[in-house]
């Protein structure tokens, strides 16, 4: 276990709770995550991942909880600036270029001082790819638009369901030295995984869920 100064939380979560017609998919979790921290979110098939990731990110609305960010209340608006959201579909406008793609996302989430789009692309392997389509992309050139619209996000918190997914190698070691380095940032990374494969190389600590009872 490496050592290193404990840090106060960015993300505080206590007593959270999410149902699905009258059925809970998890309830009373509580958990925190520090900056340059990832919390690996981990279990089988339907336990749930997904959809904390989305209450989280204000997707889907939490029946009990409350979550704190630097110790200050989350309310809605906040969660916007707050978080920064990857989830298991690409979430692009399949008739815009990948450049225009990025500009939407900057345009309504805001981007990191002094990265723009040309280097986002180029950063995740799309370099040349500014005027293609986005429906023209493969499943894995779009989880990687995707990853450029999360690096040029200036949230301090990813949440990133499955981001290994339909990726290759070279993309499992791209995902992982974004986190790294939205780590070394003073960022912080709830990450999805069901265990099986890659984990980024970082300090983590893990919350694995269960199916409620
Ligand atoms: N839109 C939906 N309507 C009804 N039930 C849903 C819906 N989405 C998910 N569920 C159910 O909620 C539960 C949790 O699903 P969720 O996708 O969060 O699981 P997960 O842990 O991410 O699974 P996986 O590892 O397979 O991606 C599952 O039982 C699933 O069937």
């Amino acid at each position: 276990m490496p050592s290193h100064t404990p840090q106060p939380a960015l993300l505080s979560v206590h007593g959270l709770g999410f149902s699905r017609n009258d059925e809970a998919i998890f309830s009373d979790l509580d958990f925190t995550v520090a900056r340059g921290e990832a919390l690996l979110v981990q279990g089988g098939n339907g336990v749930g991942k997904t959809t904390l990731l989305r209450v989280l990110a204000g997707l889907l609305p939490a029946d009990s909880g409350s979550l704190r960010m630097d110790d200050d209340d989350l309310d809605h608006a906040r969660r916007a600036s707050a978080f920064a959201y990857l989830g298991h579909l690409p979430g692009h406008k399949g008739d815009l270029t990948c450049s225009e793609n990025l500009e939407v996302a900057c345009g309504l989430l805001g981007r990191k001082r002094d990265r723009g789009i040309d280097a986002a692309l180029d950063h995740v392997g799309l370099a040349g790819y500014d005027d293609q389509l986005a429906r023209h992309l493969s499943a894995g050139q779009k989880k990687r638009l995707s990853l450029a619209r999360i690096w040029l996000s200036p949230a301090p918190l990813w949440l990133l369901d499955e981001p290994y997914a339909n990726l290759d190698l070279d993309g499992i070691e791209l995902v992982n030295r974004l986190i790294r380095t939205h780590l070394d940032d003073d960022g912080a990374a709830l990450v999805t995984t069901h265990g099986a494969y890659a984990a980024p190389p970082v300090r983590t600590r893990r919350l694995l869920m269960e199916r409620a009872a």
